[in-house]
């Protein structure tokens, strides 16, 4: 497995963020809909609700491919919000080394 997906599909979130409407792209669907940033914050409930049905019924693949759906909506959303995936990955570091104290 690639160490660093998350950095890389941010990566590609932020590129076609920035990309023209040349290349039909999912990601700036999401990003440049007339709800605004309604469109990926309904997207982030839509999948929350599929993947916690996928998990209360024991379906682990469903599972795993409804928490990727979830993680790649909530990514969108935080682009639409303006704000940095390396923030959520400083806050986690930031738990982790707090945790650390008493580990
Ligand atoms: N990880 C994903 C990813 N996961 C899911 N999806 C899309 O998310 C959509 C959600 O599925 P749904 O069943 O909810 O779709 P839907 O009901 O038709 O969608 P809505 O009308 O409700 O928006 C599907 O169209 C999937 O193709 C994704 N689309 C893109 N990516 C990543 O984003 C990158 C850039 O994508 P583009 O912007 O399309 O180039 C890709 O290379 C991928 O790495």
């Amino acid at each position: 497995m690639q160490p660093d997906i998350f950095d890389e599909l941010w990566k590609v979130i932020e590129e076609r963020a920035a990309g023209s409407d040349e290349k039909r792209s999912y990601v700036r669907t999401l990003l440049y809909h007339e709800k605004g940033i309604d469109k990926p914050l309904e997207k982030v409930g839509e999948e929350a609700v599929e993947y916690i049905l996928a998990i209360k019924n024991g379906d682990a693949e469903r599972s795993v491919s409804e928490a990727a759906d979830l993680i790649f909506h909530l990514m969108v959303s935080l682009k639409a919000a303006d704000i940095h995936f390396d923030l959520i990955k400083e806050e986690l570091s930031k738990r982790r080394a707090g945790m650390n104290l008493h580990d």
